[in-house]
């Protein structure tokens, strides 16, 4: 048995060496029918449960994140199972995942580099289904830099490719000090500012046609409200 809290040793062997603390990349983390399952599942959804945005669309499992706690709502079935099995890596400190956000980019889509902010356990864990994309990293605003332009460009520091059915999980510094995007783009050529280049299926100088992905977005909201709610009373 694993001690709460310790990430176990299989997880270890997929860290990324040429990024900064903390990335792991596992490569084919589910089968081929589980990812046609889980898109079956997110497809499934009523209309209603999409929030369209600018790039995107996504789905909320688990309850809305609020400083004051969140209200939650259990996980249905299909998304506990790998919370269940993500969390059982100690990537949450010994905690469970409670909050899955689903999110859907058509090539030509994307998110503007952002933190996570702190709501959540400061690890991300993201299942990638039906597309590769590219994760691009970027250094903060360094506003004592006055003289040197802050252009995305100058900010960008790397970039991971992550393949349908695989596993990324950020930490430590690459969650908290480095933000994260996509750029809306149709096609990837990757260069050598891919990380993780050697633990895919790719080559540097690759141009990969993106398609629709879906991202399974799995993190520990430590903030939750203790109410039972009583529906008829
Ligand atoms: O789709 C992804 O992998 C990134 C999503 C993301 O950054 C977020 O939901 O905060
Ligand atoms: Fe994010």
């Amino acid at each position: 048995m694993e001690k709460p809290g310790e990430i176990v040793k299989q997880l270890e062997t997929f860290v990324v060496k040429e990024a900064p603390s903390t990335a792991y990349y596992v490569p084919e983390f589910i089968s081929k029918d589980e990812e046609a399952y889980l898109l079956q599942q997110v497809y499934k959804a009523p209309k209603p449960k999409w929030t369209q945005l600018s790039g995107r669309r996504l789905q909320n499992w688990g309850g809305l994140p609020h400083p004051n706690g969140m209200l939650s709502e259990k996980l249905p079935s299909w998304l506990e199972k790998y919370t269940e099995k993500i969390s059982a890596l100690g990537v949450f400190s010994g905690k469970t995942a409670n909050h899955v956000l689903v999110n859907e980019y058509k090539p030509g889509e994307g998110i503007m580099p952002h933190e996570d902010g702190p709501l959540y356990h400061p690890t991300v864990t993201t299942i990638n289904l039906g597309s590769h994309t590219l994760l691009d990293f970027y250094h903060p605003i360094d506003n004592s830099q006055q003289d040197v332009p802050q252009t995305e460009k100058s900010r960008y520091l790397l970039s991971l490719l992550v393949e349908p059915r695989s596993l990324l999980v950020l930490q430590h510094d690459m969650y908290k000090y480095f933000l994260h995007g996509i750029q809306g783009v149709n096609q990837d050529i990757l260069t050598d500012r891919v990380a993780n280049l050697s633990a895919t299926n790719a080559s540097m100088g690759d141009c990969l046609t993106r398609s629709t992905r879906v991202s399974l977005t799995i993190r520990h909201v430590p903030k939750v409200l203790r109410t039972t709610v009583q529906l008829g009373k």
